[in-house]
C-alpha cells in the first residue's frame, strides 16, 4: 500500500510542483494520474521512485519510509517497482532477449530463472518470436511492449507507468493499455499517468486530477467530471 501524507515537492524555483499531496494508492488498484502539463504528474512519479526525495510530507510503501531509505534499502525498494517511460528506453545495440534479460542479471537471478522469467514475460506481451530483434526493427508499439516485459521480468508489486503511449497511436496505445489492465488483474497495482483521455474515460478506473501540484479531483470511472 503507497500512503503519501502531506507532500509538497519544490525544485527551488518559484511555485512547488506539487503541494502538500495527500493519498492512499491499495494493493492491487489500478490508477489514472491526468493533468495538464507541468501540473506535477511526472514530479510525481519520480518521488514514487524515490529518484527525488519530497521538500515535506511522507510517503511510505508498504510500511516503509522512503525518505529514511539509504542506498542498499533504496535498491531494494526499486525491486518492487516496475517502471515503463514514454520513450521505451530499450538498450539499441542488445536484442529484445538481452534487454529483458538484463534486468534479471542486475537482481543476480540464475541463468534457468533468467530463461524461464524472460520467455514468460515475452509471451504474456505476445513477443515470443521476436526475442531475436534489435529494438530498431521492432514498431513502436513492440518496443514498448518490450519495456513492458522487461518492468515485469522481476514480478514487481507495482508498475508505473509514465505517458506509456504518448509515441504511439491510438491502436497501439489500446494494446499497452489493455496489457497494463491484464497485469493488474494478475495482481500488480498499477500507476499510469497519461494525457490520453479518451481511453481514460474508456477504462473506467480512478482517477487522480493534478492542476498545478494540487489533487482537484480523486474519482472513480464514471463520476468523473472535469477534462482537466
Ligand atoms: N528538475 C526540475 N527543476 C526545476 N523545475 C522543475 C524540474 N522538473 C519539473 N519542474 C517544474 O515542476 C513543475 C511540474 O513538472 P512535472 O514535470 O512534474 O509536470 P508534468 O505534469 O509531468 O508535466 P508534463 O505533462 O509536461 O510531463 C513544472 O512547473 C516544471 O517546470
Amino acid at each position: 500500500m503507497i500512503k503519501i501524507e502531506g507532500v509538497s515537492k519544490s525544485y527551488g524555483n518559484g511555485a512547488p510542483a506539487l503541494s502538500n499531496l495527500n493519498l492512499e494508492i491499495e494493493e492491487g488498484e489500478f490508477v489514472f494520474v491526468v493533468g495538464a502539463s507541468g501540473s506535477g504528474k511526472s514530479t510525481f512519479i519520480k518521488l514514487l521512485l524515490k529518484e527525488l526525495n519530497p521538500t515535506e510530507g511522507t510517503i511510505v510503501v508498504d510500511d516503509v519510509n522512503l525518505s529514511k531509505l539509504k542506498s542498499r534499502g533504496t535498491a531494494k525498494y526499486r525491486r518492487k517497482v516496475g517502471v515503463v517511460f514514454q520513450d521505451f528506453r530499450l538498450l539499441q545495440d542488445r536484442d529484445v532477449y538481452s534487454n529483458i534479460a538484463f534486468a534479471q542479471r542486475v537482481i543476480g537471478a540464475s541463468p534457468r530463472e533468467i530463461k524461464k522469467n524472460v520467455a514468460r514475460v515475452l509471451s504474456l506481451v505476445g513477443l515470443s518470436e521476436k526475442y531475436r530483434s534489435n529494438p530498431s526493427e521492432l514498431s513502436g508499439g513492440e518496443q514498448q511492449r518490450v519495456a513492458l516485459a522487461r518492468a515485469l521480468v522481476n514480478k514487481p508489486q507495482y508498475i508505473l507507468a509514465d505517458e506509456p503511449t504518448g509515441n504511439l497511436d491510438p491502436e497501439n496505445s489500446w494494446e499497452i493499455m489493455k496489457l497494463l489492465e491484464k497485469i493488474n488483474e494478475q495482481g500488480t497495482t498499477v500507476i499510469v499517468v497519461t494525457h490520453n483521455m479518451e481511453i481514460v474515460k474508456a477504462m473506467n478506473k480512478r482517477v487522480i486530477t493534478m492542476k498545478k501540484g494540487v489533487k482537484v479531483e480523486d474519482s472513480k470511472g464514471e463520476e468523473q467530471t472535469d477534462e482537466y
